[in-house]
């Protein structure tokens, strides 16, 4: 993914982008070339299936773990609404450390910052730059005007930049010395072609996108099914695992975990939807415009896993939501992605029962959902 962070883009901005929704803008490629091969193949060793294999008894302790801490809840506070990220964050972002340099690090030593704990690695490592990927750059609103220099924003960029990569390299020197990791030693062996700060760039890259996604994913999953409780998997359906990746795909449709839209590069002149698109242009892709388009599907606002169950539906359109993108740079976490979130929501269903509380039964912004999702013990 190339963010306002990465480094390792090589993609050159236009001078004058416009910027154009439209749900076949996927044909105009993403850059993809020796380099991205290069990055792809490595990414695809950290994540890919045979890494999952890997990786299995991390994700069972992740989730076990979860469900602990969900018993604990109920014993604790009986039906008082849960704070879903609270029992969520810590596991999910323990688990990207795992795979990327392979202990839940609980502090490290950075030069430039002296001693830090899991909770000030995590603000530096994700918490501080999602932030600031979310602040508004106001020369976004005025693309003739993206000459003018914002610096303060600039000056934070950087900043948050620079702590992100003192901190990774720091994660890998100290790891590197006491481990014989796959994933890790696989890099720094096999990656020649890859500086060290590209390096540090691409394990980042996937503790970043490990430690949020799933996790939003699955909580929007059982906010729904909190909401519906008719609609909660019983025992038996749990073995109709098409109703839980239903669910998943679902969730996925009405609430992306991606609210930054991703970018496509037009390389040559080429024609969209009836638009014309100059070579140089840069098209923002936007999902969530997408994904609640009415042309596109039935009643978009309603979250209804059935909708991917339905028989004129056939398995290939659960990626018509383009959750994961799309093409040669598609998201490479897919797998663990459904993976995770499927196990945790089924086993979620099977040892609670999960309501909203009385009264709240329509929210409209994110931040709220976590405070009133009640669970019982089944
Ligand atoms: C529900 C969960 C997730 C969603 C919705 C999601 C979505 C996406 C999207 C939309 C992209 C950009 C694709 C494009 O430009 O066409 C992407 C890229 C990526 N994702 Fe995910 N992701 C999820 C989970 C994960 C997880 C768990 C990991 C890692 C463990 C991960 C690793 C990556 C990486 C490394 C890329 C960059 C791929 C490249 O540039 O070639 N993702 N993801």
């Amino acid at each position: 993914m190339v963010t306002r962070f990465s480094s390792i883009s090589t993609r050159k901005l236009p001078k004058a982008p416009s910027t154009l929704t439209s749900d076949k803008c996927m044909v105009v490629s993403s850059d993809y070339n020796d380099f991205y091969k290069t990055v792809k193949r490595h990414i695809i060793k950290i994540l890919g299936p045979n890494a999952q294999k890997r990786h299995r008894g991390h994700r069972d302790t992740m989730i076990a773990n979860i469900v602990k801490d969900f018993h604990a809840h109920v014993k604790n506070n009986g039906i008082q609404p849960v704070n879903f990220r609270n029992v969520f964050q810590s596991e999910h972002f323990g688990l990207a450390m795992k795979e990327t340099v392979e202990s839940d690090v609980q502090s490290v030593y950075v030069e430039e910052l002296g001693r830090l704990s899991k909770n000030e690695i995590f603000g530096i490592l994700f918490k501080d730059l999602v932030e600031a990927a979310l602040d508004v750059d106001w020369r976004e609103f005025f693309p003739c005007l993206k000459w003018i220099p914002n610096k303060t924003l600039e000056r934070k960029i950087e900043r948050l930049s620079s702590r992100r990569q003192a901190v990774t390299m720091a994660l890998i020197k100290e790891q590197s010395k006491r481990f014989t990791f796959e994933e890790l030693n696989y890099l720094l062996r096999e990656g020649k072609e890859l500086t060290e700060k590209q390096i540090a760039m691409l394990l980042w890259e996937v503790i970043l996108m490990a430690s949020d996604t799933t996790m939003v994913t699955s909580e929007w999953a059982v906010f729904e099914l909190a909401k519906n409780p008719k609609l909660q998997i019983t025992e038996e359906m749990l073995c109709e695992l098409p109703y839980l990746v239903a669910v998943f795909h679902e969730t996925l449709r009405k609430y992306t975990p991606i609210l930054i839209p991703f970018l496509r590069f037009a390389h040559e002149d080429t024609e969209i939807g009836g638009y014309y698109i100059p070579a140089g242009t840069e098209i923002a892709i936007n999902f969530y415009g997408f994904n609640m388009d009415e042309n596109q599907w039935e009643k978009p606002e309603e979250w209804k896993p059935d909708r991917f169950l339905d028989k004129k539906y056939d398995r290939n359109d659960m990626h018509k939501t383009m959750a994961f993108g799309g093409g040669k740079r598609a998201c490479t976490g897919y797998q663990q992605a459904m993976l995770i979130a499927c196990t945790a929501i089924g086993r979620l269903v099977q040892e609670f029962e999960w309501r909203l509380e009385d009264g709240k039964m329509s929210i409209l912004l994110e931040s709220s959902i976590r405070n009133f999702i009640q669970c019982t013990q089944l």
